[in-house]
């Protein structure tokens, strides 16, 4: 009786997914799912070049994984990124600069949808950050249960660095793994901490010399539930895990609105653009200089 109250409460929490994942214009699929076939667990990797920045597809796509994931009984997710350099950067730059208001309605969406997606998911999960991970790229890593990431990257919620404040759940994940006095700081000056420091401070929880280790790594993580009964255990992390859910489930449309307001805000806009247009520029010039 109590486990089924609990079990329809949990279903209201999970966001309703009816999405199919929409490939892109080159066909490429834009993420990579392997079940291994002695441990059960799944890899998923972002296939998205150059930076597996986030766009709607992209994340539709993780989406769609994540439910197949929890539908084909694997063990656990590990995620990681098919680029060897960037793990993730953030939201697509595309979509917020000069956006199509509908179209951003539809990317903000997605967008709760897929923290919703993997911050919810049912198996154990852990990122393997192979390469840089800043702002949503961070978030999409603090969704996950356990962290491991290579030398000599990044990780952090930068925001404030291009002008914007993150939203509450976004905030709230970075409070899910830092204290709060640090996660207050690190927040407000939108500080990028590179792999020793996101150790030391717990924001990750190993790091690992290679790929290889560090999938291996996040596999010993997921391996150490073997003795957890999986659905007990899934229902503890959601509880765990439904005040912070609950704040955005409770108002997606008011989390909608705000982030409409703000984005199009022109102090915004042209903040934005400026970035936008300075990360291209080093782009130009790394490719004048090889
Ligand atoms: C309510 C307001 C919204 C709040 C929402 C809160 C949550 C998340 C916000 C975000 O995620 S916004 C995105 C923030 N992302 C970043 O600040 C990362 C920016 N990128 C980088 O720092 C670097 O690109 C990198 C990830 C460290 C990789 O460096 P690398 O040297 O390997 O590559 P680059 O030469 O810099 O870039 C290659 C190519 O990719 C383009 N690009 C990079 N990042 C993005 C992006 N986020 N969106 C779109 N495009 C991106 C970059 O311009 C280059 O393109 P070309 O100029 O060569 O065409």
């Amino acid at each position: 009786m109590l486990r089924s109250k609990i079990l329809n409460r949990i279903r209201l929490l999970k966001p309703v997914i009816d999405r199919r994942c929409m490939s892109s214009a080159s066909k490429t699929p834009l993420t990579l799912l392997e079940v291994d076939d002695k441990s059960g667990i799944a890899t998923l990797s972002l296939n998205r070049p150059p930076v597996n920045s986030l766009n709607i597809d992209l994340m539709n796509s993780i989406i769609e994984s994540i439910t197949e994931i929890e539908g084909n009984k694997s063990r656990g997710l590990i995620l990681t990124s098919a680029n060897d350099r960037v793990f993730c950067a953030g939201l697509d730059l595309n979509e917020l600069h000069k956006p199509n208001q509908e179209r951003l309605k539809e990317f903000w969406a997605v967008f709760q949808d897929v923290w919703l997606a993997l911050h919810l998911c049912s198996v154990p999960t852990a990122a393997a950050i192979n390469g840089h991970a800043p702002a949503g790229g961070c978030l999409l890593a603090t969704a996950c249960e356990y962290r491991v990431m290579l030398p000599q990257m990044t990780i952090g919620l930068n925001e404030t660095q291009f002008g914007y404040m993150a939203p509450k759940w976004v905030m709230l994940s970075y409070l899910s793994v830092l204290p709060r006095r640090l996660a207050e700081r690190a927040l407000t000056q939108g500080k990028l901490f590179t792999t020793a420091e996101a150790l030391d401070v717990g924001l990750v929880d190993e790091i690992a010399a290679s790929k290889e280790e560090a999938l291996a790594k996040c596999s010993t993580f997921i391996d150490s539930f073997s003795k957890a009964n999986p659905l007990a255990r899934s229902l503890t992390k959601k509880q765990i895990r439904e005040p912070d859910v609950q704040k955005l489930i409770a108002d997606r449309a008011g989390d909608l609105k705000e982030c409409l307001e703000y984005i199009n805000s022109p102090l915004l806009q042209d903040g934005l653009g400026a970035y936008f247009e300075a990360l291209k520029q080093k782009s130009r010039s790394k490719a004048g200089k090889s």
